[in-house]
């Protein structure tokens, strides 16, 4: 272990290490997270001079939220507390702060502590953390942050292997419309992916489709009186849809003189008529509706019938392949694409023996149900398992599939990323799983649940598809970037260029606020440059790497940049507020919530427009030019970093964004300085 004199000079050894630097401290990396040195140190001097034991020191150093409570803070609290009386205070914890404080010795990477109420607050030192930090991030690039030893299943082993996550996301139904609900699925999803891909779990994502059930055999039957051939192949999910809609016209047709029968019928029985031809008619005619069709269809599928399933996985497998265009567009490739119709026969049975076996089911009026009040979850109410004509649904299929993922994957965690609607429904499939008798595979399980979309349709009607939702978008913010003339005309590729922004606009507007917040779909607001929006990150992110093009540095060399020179406070700011981002990440990993990320990148875009006048590059003597260029690249990668693990795409070329650059000329605001300092 370094101590304080040396620390400065083994910080620099250790962030050339490729190898991870382990330390007593549980959880604590040095080698990945220069905040980590920190704590170490902290935690040991500390220890060292009070007699406090260090690991329960190190366990409480928290980062903080914002630069003027330090760097690290270090919460005491009295015996009193409700929490954890971890150091075992006797005295009040003020003049304990005090106390402490006066206690530290000199540091060559510490400030002198100050106290704030019952907090001690740490300052990094500036130098040694530009010169640990910015090399960090010019070396490791997009590894900056990234901590594979969190997914490990033993950090101490590494040979055990990586922790496993099945990420159950997006997981829309075929030949239905793909609502909100699947649009926020499919961006919690894909960032939780990120997340956990870059704390090193072994991830599976995994897409869930709505792909079985009696609509399918409407579908296939609606299909031979609607469908085309040409139409299927050419737009699958469009078409399909179409074909739903019609055939559902002609339910819909039938189901008004069937009522009209059933009503007549009730009402002759009631006063004690012959019905019996009125049900001889009536017979006939659900003989013939689209909806006993329907059941008999889905009844030869579910029996096998290689006919009716052919034409079923043609829909299915055609669907997938456009989905699978989709989600590229979103930085997704699914591993696993599963759905209600791949759940076995076979495991729903041997759950259902396995229920009835625990006590858990029961038979109620010719159907299997389970009543979750006798089994101490009130709540929960009672579900059916089995319908009174034997068929399973929604939940038991989620029954089978939870146990055939089990085999299958031996997975060490699973995240439902469902919409908020489908609580109950997810809440009730844990409880089964616990109830049956894999208690450890329910505490495994996680349901992430989000709010609601408001308001959600395009310009033209009612959103349909995730297609429909991206170009809507994508055409709004053409409009947006028409409205600066003189710029547009210089923008390479203007329709890819406001794609790519609106799908980041859809993307961070999902992404702000908590997950279980709703929110009101709105166009103008998401599309737009001012506040923090998804073209605002873009535009700091292009804007980054514009300044790099221009600086006419090399890049690969900007580490060996001195990093002394870097003294203005909004230069060790902003350092400061880099060297947290691996416990930004660290964080998100607990939270898991875009958000935190999110929060910590417009933090970043604010603090990094403040400083574009004052840290002045172009004009500055060539090695204050090449620090300050280094200290933009580093904020430019883990911009980069950080908008990846949300999954957008950094757009590169600022030439690309005209509506902010327009803005800035005519608003003569903020930005102008912004323009100027570039
Ligand atoms: N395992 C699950 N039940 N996942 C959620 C599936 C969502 C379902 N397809 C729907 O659209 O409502």
């Amino acid at each position: 272990m370094a101590s304080a004199a040396n620390l400065p000079a083994s910080v620099e050894a250790l962030s050339l290490q490729s190898t991870t630097r382990t330390s007593k401290f549980a959880g604590c990396f040095p080698s990945l997270n220069p905040m980590d040195i920190y704590r170490e140190h902290i935690a040991e001097e500390l220890g060292k001079a009070t007699g406090i034991d260090s690991e329960k020191i190190y366990a409480r150093l928290a980062w903080t939220n914002t630069l003027d409570k330090g760097d690290l803070s270090l919460a005491l609290m009295s015996r009193r507390s409700h929490q954890a009386p971890a150091l075992q205070i006797k005295k009040n914890p003020q003049e304990l702060a005090k106390e402490l404080a006066e206690k530290f010795p000199q540091s060559d990477l510490i400030q002198p502590p100050t106290y704030f109420g019952t907090h001690m607050q740490f300052f990094c030192k500036p130098r040694p953390l530009a010169n640990t930090v910015l090399r960090r991030i010019l070396t490791e690039k997009s590894a900056y942050g990234t901590n594979g030893n969190q997914g490990l299943k033993d950090p101490s082993d590494p040979s055990k292997g990586q922790k496993k996550i099945i990420i159950e996301f997006s997981s829309p139904n075929i030949a239905k419309p793909f609502h909100a609900g699947h649009l926020r699925s499919t961006i919690i999803g894909g960032f939780l992916a990120n997340v956990h891909t870059v704390m090193g779990w072994d991830v599976v994502k995994m897409n869930y489709l709505g792909d079985w059930g009696k609509q399918y055999g409407l579908l296939a039957n609606g299909y031979k009186y609607f469908g085309n051939e040409e139409a299927l192949t050419k737009d699958p999910i469009n078409h399909l849809f179409d074909v739903y809609v019609k055939v559902n016209r002609i339910v819909g047709d039938q189901e008004k003189p069937i009522e009209d029968f059933k009503n007549q019928i009730k009402s002759k029985k009631e006063k004690s008529e012959d019905v019996s031809e009125l049900e001889a008619e009536l017979a006939k005619l659900v003989d013939v509706s689209e909806d006993e069709k329907a059941r008999r269809y889905f009844k030869s599928m579910e029996d096998g019938d290689q006919d009716a399933l052919a034409l079923w996985r043609r829909f299915r497998d055609l669907s997938i392949e456009k989905y699978k265009q989709t989600y590229a567009r979103l930085n997704i490739d699914f591993d696993a694409y599963s759905g209600e119709s791949q759940v076995k026969g076979e495991s729903m049975t041997a759950a259902y023996e396995a229920m009835e076996k625990a006590g858990v089911s029961e038979k109620s009026e010719g159907a299997v149900i389970v009543d979750f009040t006798k089994h101490g979850a009130k709540k929960l109410g009672k579900a059916i398992i089995v319908r009174k004509d034997g068929t399973p649904l929604y939940l038991t299929r989620d029954i089978g599939a939870i146990t055939e993922r089990e085999e299958e994957y031996h997975f060490d965690k699973m995240i439902y990323v469902v919409a908020m609607q489908q609580d109950l429904h997810l809440a009730q499939l844990f409880k089964i799983t616990e109830l049956m008798g894999h208690k450890d595979l329910a505490s495994r399980c996680q349901h992430i649940n989000f709010g609601m979309v408001r308001g959600m349709s395009t310009r033209k009607g009612t959103v349909k598809f995730l297609d429909d939702i991206l170009r809507d978008v994508g055409e709004k913010m053409h409009e947006v970037m028409k409205k600066n003339e003189v710029k547009y005309q210089q923008v390479e590729d203007p329709v890819q260029t406001a794609d790519t922004l609106g799908i980041t606009a859809v993307m961070v507007q999902d992404m702000t606020g908590k997950r279980i917040n709703g929110y009101d779909f709105n166009l103008d607001a998401m599309t737009s440059f001012e506040g923090d929006t998804g073209p605002y990150l873009q535009y700091a992110h292009a804007r980054l790497c514009s300044m790099t093009r221009k600086s006419g540095l090399n890049v690969d060399e900007l580490s060996t940049a001195n990093f002394d020179l870097l003294t203005e406070q909004h230069a060790v700011d902003l350092i400061r507020l880099l060297a947290q981002w691996p416990d930004v990440l660290l964080q998100t990993a607990k939270t898991l919530e875009p958000i935190t990320v999110l929060s910590y990148l417009f933090r970043m875009t604010h603090m990094l427009s403040s400083s574009y006048e004052v840290l002045n590059v172009i004009n500055s003597e060539p090695e204050l030019k090449k620090a300050r260029m280094a200290l933009y690249a580093s904020a430019r990668q883990v911009l980069n970093n950080g908008m990846r693990v949300l999954g957008l795409n950094p757009v590169e070329r600022r030439r690309c964004i005209p509506g902010q650059v327009g803005r800035v000329r005519q608003s003569g605001s903020k930005y102008k300085a912004e323009e100027a300092g570039k």
